[in-house]
């Protein structure tokens, strides 16, 4: 079967990654997650102490360090899906906690630092047979995407899955803290100049505040069997 490209795009802690990675290892795709690539280059930043005192970035040093950002993906066969690599250090942990979270939106701002990651992607999807999650990939990294899926839910919604997730690992959460911050994300991921998080035209939508796991991963299932017929 001729293998296509799908792009999951929307806000923050919808659930993409969820819906991605189940259907791509159930159709035997590759799987990438491009929110872990641009939290990489912000734990990057964080190590190399490159940002000022109010959160912003010291964009003229990292620009001279980029080159020296390697980010890259390992599939791990006991958790079944792809860790994140970065300068060959696995940072499947560090890039997931609320001081990477709280600081991720900046970094992805910056165009170079774009400009860098979307040909990352495009690379890594010029053979199709892959879905991808984010929040520019079927307006920005692959506009020609055969299918493009934009999820939402609500904040409150997001905040509390994101909540029980932290504290089913046993790690500290603060539901306040949560909603705001993922508040925050949605805000700078629609308002910043460079490929702003925005539902592309020819996207089908779908809002899971009020769906399960399964009853999501098979509405994608569906939406990939009718866009593969
Ligand atoms: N329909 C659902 N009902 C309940 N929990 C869900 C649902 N979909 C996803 N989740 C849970 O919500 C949390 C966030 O999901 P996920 O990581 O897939 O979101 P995401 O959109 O990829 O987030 P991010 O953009 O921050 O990477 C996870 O704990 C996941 O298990
Ligand atoms: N294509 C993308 C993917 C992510 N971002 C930014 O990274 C942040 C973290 O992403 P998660 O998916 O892990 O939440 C996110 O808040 C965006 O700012 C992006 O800009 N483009």
């Amino acid at each position: 079967m001729k293998k296509i490209v799908i792009a999951i795009d929307g806000f923050s802690s919808c659930g993409k990654s969820t819906m991605a990675k189940d259907l791509a290892r159930r159709i035997g795709y590759v799987y990438v997650d491009t929110g872990a690539m641009y939290r990489s280059v912000t734990l990057f930043a964080l190590n190399h102490h490159l940002f000022n005192e109010d959160g912003s970035v010291k964009a003229d040093q990292l620009e001279k360090l980029m080159p020296e950002v390697n980010i890259s993906f390992k599939f791990n066969t006991e958790t079944g899906r792809p860790d994140t690599y970065l300068n060959g250090v696995c940072v499947e942990n560090d890039i997931r906690g609320m001081e990477v979270s709280s600081h991720v939106s900046p970094i992805a701002a910056i165009p170079f630092v774009r400009e860098a990651l979307v040909a990352q992607q495009q690379r890594m999807g010029g053979d199709k047979g892959i879905v991808m999650d984010g929040r520019d990939i079927g307006t920005t990294v692959f506009p020609e995407a055969e299918l493009k899926i934009f999820v939402t839910a609500s904040a409150e919604v997001r905040a509390q899955r994101r909540y029980d997730e932290l504290k089913a690992k046993g790690a500290e959460a603060n539901y306040d803290d949560i909603l705001k911050n993922v508040q925050e994300r949605d805000y700078i991921d629609t308002h910043r100049e460079v490929s702003p998080l925005r539902k592309a035209d020819d996207a089908l939508e779908l809002d899971n505040s009020h769906m399960t796991i399964e009853e999501q991963n098979a509405w994608l299932m569906q939406r990939f069997e009718q866009a593969t017929k």
